[in-house]
């Protein structure tokens, strides 16, 4: 084996790895052949031994046994050791014999590039020179780099199945100690009690706070650590134009909720593996949130979505119905076709995105493009209206403490829904962006019922041509936007209706929970690229520099 710190392999020909400092190289035996084990600034490549990568000269990565960096190596460890014993059988590896002390398991991660999922894997290796402690002491002393060694992780019991607890211990809580992150656990006992959980908790003594729920849970969890937060450096928090100070603790999701939206943006897939492999590989990306606010109060923080009408009143009913467990999620589906379509009227503003598309030197401003072009521009470099002629006719921008707000009228509309996302129309799908500094807002004007459901099913389909529909309107690239309930002065519509309808109006969706305004007017912020996420890099379009 030999030590080789500090001189370049470009000579070595491997792979990627030509432009690391070699670090360690010696032989290993692996299934019984010979095979070259580098370690290099990169990370790890294990080559048999008659490969012609490790001829001067010749290059055929695609041989490699293993190729992966550090931040997928998740530990390497002496064969004997219990645990990996356990694992090994699990996926069918040798178990080798514990008086090997030359022995040793290398566990890392592999990424199925179809489905985006991550496993771990390992392979057992027998150190041909010395003994296995030298490459195990390098190979943990490189993979720990960054990566998070305490997390407090947040468990929703009664989330999705209701199996939450039994699904770490199982699944989630092997992986963890493998890696060897020491994990705290939280329990919640009742609802709110991740809020209270977030704001109480020392977290400064953990390299993240993980929420194994669903979209609701990790709401509770980011709105708990931003209000601590805003409260621990005396920012006014009840005012949409204060500038929030990020919690500095990272946050990360593994889905075990109904609703898991956010996690299938942080992980590229919703897979509880995934999830934990990409909180052990400890990569970070910051992800935007809302701040949801009425005349001097705030509402709430979100991570994911608002929308108002046909959606809060599916939340509504979806809640009225948690006796049937998860049966009321298609029964309440299926009872928001059934009755009138409820028109709510709001006076929208939107705050433009500064710098964005919409505001580049020589371009229209906004108001004007949208008024011209309707529907027929790149959804990236313009605003989208619908034909409706109350939809842009009456826009017009004003400025307001130096921010550009734009007024979008009276709307007739049954709903609004909006994403602390960019949504980006893909080569084949849609994607949604939430590191993008700018998010989309969708209404739906006068739709019914019928054709809501049609649109959030190719919506949640991902298919393009479900936003590309005349009673949809796309206004992308803002940072806020101010909802007034204006006069509901719908034509045939009795009083009981309209009152029906002004309380409709009163009611949000904040992330999939039902949440109310007291008054008539909310204000919405985006908060971009704020909270820090243990997140998969590079997955979208619109992709800003992954931090880590
Ligand atoms: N122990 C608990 N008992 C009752 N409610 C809880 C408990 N823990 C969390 N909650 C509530 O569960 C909701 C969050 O659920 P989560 O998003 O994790 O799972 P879900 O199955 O997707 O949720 P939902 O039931 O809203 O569809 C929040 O309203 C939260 O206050």
């Amino acid at each position: 084996m030999a030590e080789a710190r500090h001189s370049r392999t470009s000579g070595a020909g491997f792979g990627d790895a030509v432009d690391g400092t070699l670090l360690l190289t010696g032989e290993v035996n692996c299934k019984g052949k010979g095979h070259q084990l580098h370690l290099t600034h990169r990370g790890l490549r294990l080559v048999p031994s008659s490969d012609p990568t490790d001829r001067a000269g010749a290059t055929a990565p695609s041989v490699a046994v293993v190729d992966v960096t550090w931040r997928d190596v998740v530990c390497a460890c002496e064969a004997p050791v219990k645990k990996s014993k356990s694992l090994l059988r699990q996926s069918n590896a040798e178990v080798p014999d514990s008086s090997q002390s030359n022995v040793f398991v290398l566990h890392y991660i592999d990424r199925n590039q179809k489905t985006n999922k991550l496993r771990c894997r390992n392979v057992t290796l027998e150190a041909m020179q010395g003994h296995a402690d030298r490459w195990i002491t390098h190979i943990e002393e490189k993979r720990k780099e960054g990566k998070p060694e305490r997390l407090l992780v947040v468990i929703n019991p009664i989330g999705g199945k209701g199996t939450a607890r039994q699904t770490f211990a199982k699944r989630v809580q092997p992986l963890f100690l493998l890696a060897g992150v020491e994990v705290i656990v939280k329990v919640t006992e009742r609802a709110k009690h991740a809020v209270e959980i977030a704001k109480t908790f020392a977290v400064s003594s953990v390299d993240g706070v993980i929420s194994m729920g669903g979209d609701g849970l990790y709401m509770e969890i980011l709105h708990g650590l931003t209000l601590r937060k805003q409260e621990e450096e005396g920012v006014d928090y009840n005012d949409p134009d204060a500038k929030l100070i990020p919690p500095t603790v990272r946050v990360g999701i593994i889905p075990a909720g109904t609703g898991n939206g956010v996690s299938g943006w942080f992980n590229g897939v919703i897979d509880m593996d995934t999830a934990t492999l990409n909180i052990i590989r400890g990569e970070i990306k910051r992800t935007n949130i809302f701040s949801i606010h009425e005349p001097e109060k705030l509402i709430h923080y979100a991570g994911l979505l608002f929308g108002n009408g046909f959606f809060s009143k599916l939340i509504k009913r979806t809640d009225e119905l948690r006796w049937m467990k998860r049966a009321r999620y298609p029964y309440a589906v299926l009872g928001s076709v059934v009755g009138k379509k409820k028109i709510l009227q709001f006076n929208i503003d939107v705050l433009k995105k500064e710098g964005g598309p919409n505001t580049k030197e020589g371009e229209k401003p906004a108001a004007e493009a949208s008024s011209t072009s309707a529907k027929s521009e790149s959804l990236s470099s313009s605003l989208l209206c619908s034909d409706e002629p109350s939809s842009c006719a009456n826009a017009s921008l004003t400025t307001t403490e130096n921010k550009e707000w734009m007024s979008l009228g009276t709307k007739g509309m049954t709903a609004a829904m909006t994403f602390v996302a960019k949504i980006v129309e893909g080569e084949e799908l849609l994607e949604m962006n939430p590191f993008y500094p700018g998010f989309d807002l969708i209404l739906l004007n006068r739709a019914s019922p019928v054709e809501t459901l049609k649109f959030m099913y190719s919506f949640f389909s991902r298919k393009k041509d479900g936003l590309h529909q005349e009673f949809v309107e796309w206004i992308p690239d803002i940072v806020g936007m101010r909802f007034e309930v204006a006069d509901q002065r719908e034509e045939g519509v009795t009083a009981r209706e309209r009152t029906e309808v002004m309380d409709l109006c009163r009611l949000l969706d904040v992330d999939g929970e039902l949440m109310a305004m007291s008054g008539s007017k909310c204000d919405i912020r985006l908060h971009p690229q704020f909270l820090q996420v243990f997140c998969v890099p590079s997955l979208y379009s619109h992709d800003e520099k992954a931090e880590t």
